[in-house]
């Protein structure tokens, strides 16, 4: 997706992520520290304190932002929303719609904010990032991490009383989350940017098989770990939310579209219709940021129209009962 990284603290344009075969691998994240609950982490859940620098287009970075409006965290973590469109220097921040700038670091780019947490850094500039202003540095780049945290270390802060991470659960959660993941999540990107015929069939079988799976699992229950909504369903929801506007033609993900898929649809419909989902959802910073950003696969830049996709229509999930 990106134009470049950082290597030694220098922005410099990236070989593609694609091996021998055309499949392509994502670069591990790097900053991996914790924020807890009592601080014995070295980064104290307090209000005020941490920042978090996100893409409405990201599915990634959207599974933090869903979390934090389902905690209720938002006076609790300030939030900067990048341009959609990624510029020659990477993720940018602008004035457009639906951005936020910077009102924390006052950066121009989001690499800046790296370079600040490490001026010899060398990795990918991706969103999500958690910044603690108090230190000045990332706590942490990885969505599944801020996640948890956002859930179990903020709860004392959190207006919400909610628990996606139920500790009877937690293993099946962390199982689906994982079962999701390669297949689905990174699934479609494995299609999109394959460079070889048998590397995005492959891609695009295991993706379907999945999505079958889950079809028929969802046809008996309501979310994907039992009658609970946890954490695994944000991240089904941001890989789901997309298919069809974005990964079902840029991705050439078209065995079926999710409107295909009675329980699937059903159920991206249900979970779209919660407040705090759809407050996150953007579809024209999705679109842009897909078809404007990865010129490798659509060199003119042009945003399809469609498709019409009316996520506001009823679902027939109250079939299992209300959650
Ligand atoms: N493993 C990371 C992946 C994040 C990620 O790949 N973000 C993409 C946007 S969807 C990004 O910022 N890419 C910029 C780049 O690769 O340079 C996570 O889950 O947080």
């Amino acid at each position: 997706m990106a134009s470049g990284m950082m290597v030694a603290g220098k922005w410099i344009t990236r070989e593609n992520e694609q091996n021998q075969s055309g499949e392509f691998h994502e670069i591990p994240t790097t900053f991996r520290d914790r924020v807890s609950t009592d601080g014995s982490s070295g980064f104290k859940a307090e209000v005020g304190r941490y920042h978090l620098y996100v893409s409405l287009a990201c599915p990634w970075a959207h599974r933090t932002l869903i979390m934090r409006e389902l905690k209720g965290l938002n006076d609790v973590i300030s939030v900067s929303i990048v341009d959609p469109i990624m510029s020659d220097k990477g993720w940018m921040f602008s004035q457009a719609p639906g951005a936020i700038p910077d009102l924390v670091n006052h950066a121009q780019y989001l690499q800046d904010i790296y370079l600040k947490a490490n001026p010899n850094y060398t990795g990918r500039v991706t969103v999500p990032v958690l910044w603690d202003k108090q230190t000045q540095t990332i706590v942490n780049n990885e969505s599944r991490e801020i996640m948890r945290m956002f859930d179990v270390e903020f709860a004392c802060l959190a207006t919400h009383k909610i628990d996606l991470y139920p500790r009877h659960l937690q293993q099946q959660i962390d199982e689906t989350i994982d079962a999701i993941y390669l297949p689905i999540n990174a699934g479609v990107y494995r299609a999109g940017f394959a460079t070889k015929q048998a590397a995005y069939e492959q891609a695009v079988s295991e993706l379907f098989e999945n999505l079958d799976r889950w079809e028929t699992i969802l046809s008996q229950q309501h979310y994907l770990c039992g009658e609970q909504l946890t954490v695994a369903d944000i991240c089904m929801f941001v890989t789901l939310y997309r298919f069809d506007c974005v990964y079902y033609g840029h991705f050439k993900c078209n065995l079926r579209r999710i409107l295909d898929y009675p329980n699937l649809w059903n159920y991206l419909k249900d979970l779209y219709q919660i407040p705090e989902f759809k407050a996150t959802c953007n579809l024209d910073h999705i679109k842009r940021g897909y078809y404007m950003s990865m010129t490798d696969i659509n060199p003119n830049r042009i945003v399809p129209k469609g498709p019409i996709i009316d996520f506001d229509e009823r679902s027939d999930r109250h079939r299992f009962g209300k959650p």
